[in-house]
Formats: structure tokens, sequence, C-alpha cells
């Protein structure tokens, strides 16, 4: 049997026509004295993936655990497949799979036997729709794991380990998947290889909220990106629409009469023009460089840390593709001076 299979179709599901997988509004949680969330609104709808992203400390492992039941908010409404996480009963934590930052219990057990041993918690909770557990035999090659099963935890290298703890997320074959780093420590291929197993999943109608630093991974895998920072959402939308609204500036790079210029501009056609019609040497160096998804994500990290006013405009654009409404007029902005760089 394979994964499709298995899983079915979640539009089968009577909860999954119009419940939103997953929604917040004004959550809030604080530590002590300390105010982590300050108030999300979020919702994200079945079989949508999105990529949590924000500062070290910015809240999104806190986020994270209060979807999954892990930690009760201080205040606000959290519902994930219609039910209040806090007080989730099994059949719904059957439907979740998580995959924790990290995972160092059971080392001297078997990987077989580990997901054989996670699966049969789920075994219950079977449906003929969606069967489970997920078969391991499947689950392993899945997951790159095949050749593997008969190792202890504590003799996989760190990216093997990892893909162990994504397979045990997976085993009772999930309708929301919350992945906190999933990849770090991955090497290249094994970060490809992941790519393409989470956009596997994602083809099946299971949602997926991730957190993740690496904007590549964010842009490769998110329909939607989500920034958290100062305890709210300071942007979402496509990595596409973040990239629109935040980089309307372009880096002109160029080198001549042994000096490097760097200078960002809202209209490089005319900056172009007037570099290469002013008097001197020849050019040792142009490049035009669109700024990236990073660049966006640091310029709203950015802007928000040091405190920078956003107009109404800016914060539209920002939180515009999910009709969200800007909460703050002190959060992130674009970069849209020209500053001009030159380096000997
Ligand atoms: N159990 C706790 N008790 C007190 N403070 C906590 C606790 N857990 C987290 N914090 C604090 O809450 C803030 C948010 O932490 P959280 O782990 O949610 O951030 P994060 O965005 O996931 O960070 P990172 O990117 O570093 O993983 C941090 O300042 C952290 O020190």
């Amino acid at each position: 049997m394979n994964m499709t299979t298995m899983l079915g179709s979640t539009r089968d599901v009577p909860s999954a026509a119009d419940t939103p997988a997953i929604e917040a509004r004004d959550l809030r949680m604080s530590y002590g004295s300390t105010d982590v969330l300050r108030g999300l609104d979020l919702t994200i709808g079945i079989g949508e993936v999105v990529a949590l992203l924000g500062p070290n400390g910015a809240g999104k492992t806190t986020t994270i655990e209060i979807l999954e039941g892990f930690r009760a908010p201080s205040a606000g409404h959290v519902r994930v497949l219609g039910v209040e996480p806090i007080g989730g009963q099994d059949t719904w934590r059957a439907d979740l799979g998580v995959v924790l930052q990290s995972w160092r219990d059971h080392s001297r057990w078997r990987v077989r036997e580990t997901l054989h041993h996670f699966g049969e918690f789920y075994r219950p909770y079977s449906t003929p729709e969606r069967p489970r557990p997920w078969p391991v035999d499947d689950l392993l090659a899945r997951v790159g794991l095949t050749g593997k099963e008969d190792r202890q935890i504590l003799k996989l290298s760190g990216g093997e380990r990892r893909r162990l703890d994504v397979a045990i997320g997976l085993v009772g074959a999930p309708r929301v998947l919350f992945l906190d780093e999933p990849t770090a420590g991955f090497d290249p291929q094994a970060r490809r290889d992941f790519h393409d197993l989470i956009r596997s999943v994602a083809d099946l109608d299971v949602t997926i909220l991730l957190t993740t630093h690496d904007l590549d991974e964010a842009e490769k895998l998110a329909d939607r990106i989500v920034v958290l920072a100062g305890g709210r959402i300071v942007a979402d939308g496509s990595p596409d629409a973040l990239r629109r609204a935040m980089s309307a500036t372009t880096e002109v790079r160029w080198g001549r009469d042994g000096a490097t210029h760097v200078h960002s501009t809202d209209d490089p056609a005319t900056y172009l023009r007037e570099v290469l019609n002013a008097p001197g040497g020849p050019f040792t160096d142009l490049e035009v460089r669109r700024a990236s998804l990073e660049d966006a994500y640091l310029s709203i990290v950015h802007r928000f840390e040091t405190g920078q006013e956003l107009d109404a405009h800016e914060a539209r654009a920002l939180l515009s593709s999910t009709g969200a409404t800007p909460r703050s007029s002190s959060t992130a902005g674009t970069t849209s001076d020209t500053t001009d760089g030159e380096h000997r």
C-alpha cells in the first residue's frame, strides 16, 4: 500500500470541509512577566504549508507548542481542527504529527522497532479513509532510512536521526503536521530529499506548519510565510508577495578606476544610465541584483527591531495576502532609501 492509498484524501473528512486547520485569535503568552506572544491572529486552511519565521526568541516554538496542546496560552482563542488544543482528547491528538526540535529518548532502540512502537499508539484511531499506522517499510523508504531499520538510534548520524524524527511525526498519518526546525543539521542532499518528502506529504492535503531559519527552505516548501517578531505577526504572505512588498530596491554594484560601488535604488534603469554615461575608465565589474527573500526577511525584522515606522501602505502590503489587519504602526517596512557604499 502506498502513502496515497493509505492516507486517502482529507477532502473526504467531514470536519475538513469548512473548519480551518489552525485558528488563533488574539493569542497571548507570557512567561512570568515576559510577554512572548502579544496577540497573534492566524488562520491556516486545510492543506496549506506555512513556514513560521522569526529571530531567535521570537516565540515560534511557543506558538507551535500551544497549537500542539503542550502548553496553555495565557489568553486568546486557539483551535486546531476545530478543537481547543489544551483540552484535546486522544482522537484529536491522533490527527497531529509532531516533529520536535530535539528528540533524544530511546537511544538504544532500533529504527524499525521505534516506528512500530509509536505506530501502535495510532492503531485504535485507524479508519477506512485513514488507515493507521503508516506502514513502516513505506515510511522508511519515504524518509530515506531503508537499510537502517535495524540500527540503534544512538548509532545514527545527526541527519539520519532527524529523518527518524520526521518518520515518527508521520507514523500516525497526521492531518496536521508540526515541524520545529526540521532540517537543522541536514546536509544539502538530505535537505533536498526532505523537501521532496514534505512536498509529497503536502500534496495529500496534510496541513503543515514548520519553523525554520532557512529562507531558502521556506521559499521552497511554503505556500505562505508568516514572520513573527516582538510577539506579533509582522508579515504574512506568499514568498513572492513578501519579496514584492519588501524588495522594491535593487542593488547595483559596479567597479571602476580601482573602486567598487554598491548602490540601492528603486529605479535601477535610470541609475544604470547615469553610471554608464558618467566619465571614467573602463568598468571592471557590473552587477544588478534584485533583493532576495532573505533580504526582504532581514529588512522586515531589522525595521521591526529598530522600531522604524511603517506606513499604512507598507503594512497592508506585508499582511495583505491573507487579509489580516495590521495591528501596529511600528512594525516593518520597505527599505526604499538610496544609500551609496564604496569599498576600496
Ligand atoms: N518555559 C519557559 N520559561 C520561560 N521562558 C521561556 C520558556 N520557553 C521559552 N521561553 C522564552 O520565551 C521566548 C520565546 O522562546 P521560543 O523558544 O518560543 O522562541 P523561538 O522563536 O522558537 O526561538 P528560536 O528561534 O531560538 O528557537 C524566549 O525569550 C525564551 O527564552
